[in-house]
């Protein structure tokens, strides 16, 4: 044993040693440095550690956070799927929201570890993350390791990871929050839409199917068509047409379409983009704000008639100034164009409150797939806005006399959900619509007193006026005027019966259905129909005048 006044010597010499031995390590290092070349260093010193490390049967996979420049999806993939795979034994986990999330994020923290199983091979998955000396944000590292035994490298790589990316899909697609983006909106886009001057907010709208008023047919017809069209990628492809398609949604304001737009968005999960036509200013404008929307979406038109004047094509063909002003062609070539293949699993969405006034072209199949007639309250309509609002299922005493006033009066859903607020108490709020809808009935039926009285005294006033002009053109012999005369009284008669019709079928639908008629139309159906009764129409009055015309001369001459 080393006496106390030993112990310096010693001391001193341990550390001349050790001096000498790091400067001679020094030495070989820099020695090595310059002449070794660094390819066979990093194998040199490879070669080392494989000595030293056991020989282990596992495989270990570095997953790292980029991949170049950009993300590494198999990354991103892992973090969302091992949020599920957290066990309840996790020692520290990270818990984060951004501001526009919904839902928390639970992941596991560094240095973690989670077992996982796939087809009887354990699998263990290990987060690293290293930081720089300095401290920098910039410069530092996560990645993934996941630990399996060798022998499983083929199915881990082939059926693992895949399904790993394929879970991370749907995690994903649950989580989304349905956006809306609008042109006006001061938000940019977090998920880069890019382009386009779009800004997001999340959709905040409740509207689901469920809540809607609406005919149950109708909504089951709506939700049948949309299921159809999203699962339909590869007959999309087969048959060679863009996997798009478009609505229109027509009715009176207060109707339910914007409620429509957004329970489709919320079934679907689809973003909506919201466009003003009056925003927009040229052709080139308008595909460039519609290439910058993406794939997913629902396009969403409201008011089209209002938006642009797009009425007068027949102009437009022969002093077409595309790109220097919005036209309707620019919007048809997006709709179903050249244009209108970029992008897939596209719906487009027109609303207005007058179909009558928009241009046929808009309304050709291909371009409006299915027309949505949205009309006021029914009875079902009623029912569901009265269980939506009071929790009120049909068996309050009220229900009856509602149900037989609303099938007599022209109500929008909107007017009745408005007045069923009006009160928290079932009995107060369904009593103030039974007087809504006394007083709306009276109103009703005043208005079209005075519509009918009206219209009696125009159409008097003109069948006075045609019977002066027959007598002098009779009088005249003037043949030509005459068979225009005629041709008139012909069609102020077609109009008359036309009007005592529609009255009788308008007495009739009030007594059976109320104002509820919503419907769904193919487009090419719809017009089919239209096109028929119109070709009816003209046919036959065009027959009557001759035949008129043939009995004054025969009369007169
Ligand atoms: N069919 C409906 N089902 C449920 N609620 C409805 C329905 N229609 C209207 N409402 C209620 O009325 C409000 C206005 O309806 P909405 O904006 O959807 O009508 P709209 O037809 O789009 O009107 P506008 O043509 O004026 O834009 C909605 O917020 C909703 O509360």
């Amino acid at each position: 044993m080393l006496s106390f006044k030993e112990m310096p010597m010693t001391a001193s010499a341990l550390f001349s040693a050790y001096a000498s031995f790091s400067a001679t390590m020094m030495l070989v290092r820099s020695i090595a440095h310059e002449l070794i070349p660094h390819e066979l260093r990093s194998y040199l010193y490879s070669a080392v550690r494989h000595l030293f490390t056991p020989l282990s049967s596992d495989l270990t996979l570095i997953i790292d956070e980029f991949s170049g420049m950009a993300r590494n999806q198999v990354f991103d993939a892992a973090e969302l799927y091992l949020r599920t795979k957290v066990s309840p034994k996790a020692a520290r986990l990270r818990v984060a929201k951004a501001p526009r999330q919904k839902v928390l994020a639970v992941a596991i923290d560094r240095g973690e570890q989670i077992e996982d199983e796939f087809d009887e091979i354990r699998l263990s998955w290990r987060f690293v993350w290293t930081e720089p000396e300095n401290n920098s944000r910039s410069g530092e590292k996560r990645h993934f390791e996941l630990s399996f035994p060798k022998k499983f490298k083929d199915r881990v790589l082939g059926l693992y990871l895949p399904s790993v990316l394929i879970r991370a899909n749907a995690i994903k697609e649950e989580q989304k929050a349905v956006k809306i983006h609008s042109r006006e909106c001061p938000y940019d886009d977090e998920d880069g839409g890019g382009g386009g001057g779009w800004g997001s907010v999340n959709l905040e709208h409740p509207s689901t199917f469920e809540t809607l008023a609406m005919e149950p047919e109708l909504k089951r017809a709506i939700m049948e068509d949309l299921d159809r069209f999203v699962r339909r990628k590869e007959f999309y492809k087969k048959v060679g047409k863009a996997w798009k398609r478009g609505y229109l949604l027509y009715g009176p304001p207060g109707t339910g379409k914007s409620s429509l737009i957004a329970a489709m968005a919320n079934y679907l999960k689809f973003d909506i983009y919201d466009l003003d036509l009056t925003s927009i200013y040229s052709n080139s404008d308008l595909k460039r704000v519609l290439l910058s929307t993406t794939n997913r979406s629902i396009l969403v038109i409201e008011d089209i008639d209002c938006s642009v004047d797009l009425q007068n094509r027949q102009f437009e063909e022969h002093f077409e100034t595309s790109n220097t002003r919005m036209t309707l062609s620019g919007l048809l070539n997006f709709i179903d164009g050249l244009w209108s293949s970029c992008g897939d699993e596209r719906i487009i969405v027109f609303t207005t409150n007058h179909k009558d006034r928009l241009d046929p072209a808009l309304l050709r199949p291909g371009r409006m797939d299915m027309h949505i007639n949205l009309s006021y309250c029914s009875t079902n309509g009623f029912k569901t806005l009265a269980s939506n609002y009071l929790g009120v299922q049909g068996d309050h005493r009220l229900c009856d006399e509602i149900e037989g006033l609303i099938s007599g009066t022209q109500v929008t859903p909107a007017e009745v959900a408005e007045e069923l607020m009006k009160g928290d108490d079932a009995d107060v709020a369904l009593e103030g619509l039974v007087n809504f809808l006394k007083r709306k009935k009276v109103e009703t039926s005043e208005t079209h007193e005075k519509e009918r009285a009206e219209a009696a005294v125009v159409m008097d006033g003109v069948a006075n006026f045609l019977k002066r002009k027959k007598a002098e053109s009779v009088k005249k012999k003037d043949k030509e005027s005459l068979d225009a005369v005629v041709a008139l009284e012909e069609l102020v008669d077609l109009v008359k019966r036309k009007k005592i019709e529609a009255d009788d079928v308008l007495r009739k639908g009030n007594q059976e259905e109320g104002g509820g008629d919503q419907k769904a139309e193919a487009g090419p159906d719809s017009k089919r129909l239209k096109r028929s009764e119109n070709g009816n129409g003209v046919r036959k009055s065009r027959r009557v005048v001759r035949r008129r015309s043939g009995r004054a001369m025969a009369n007169g001459f």
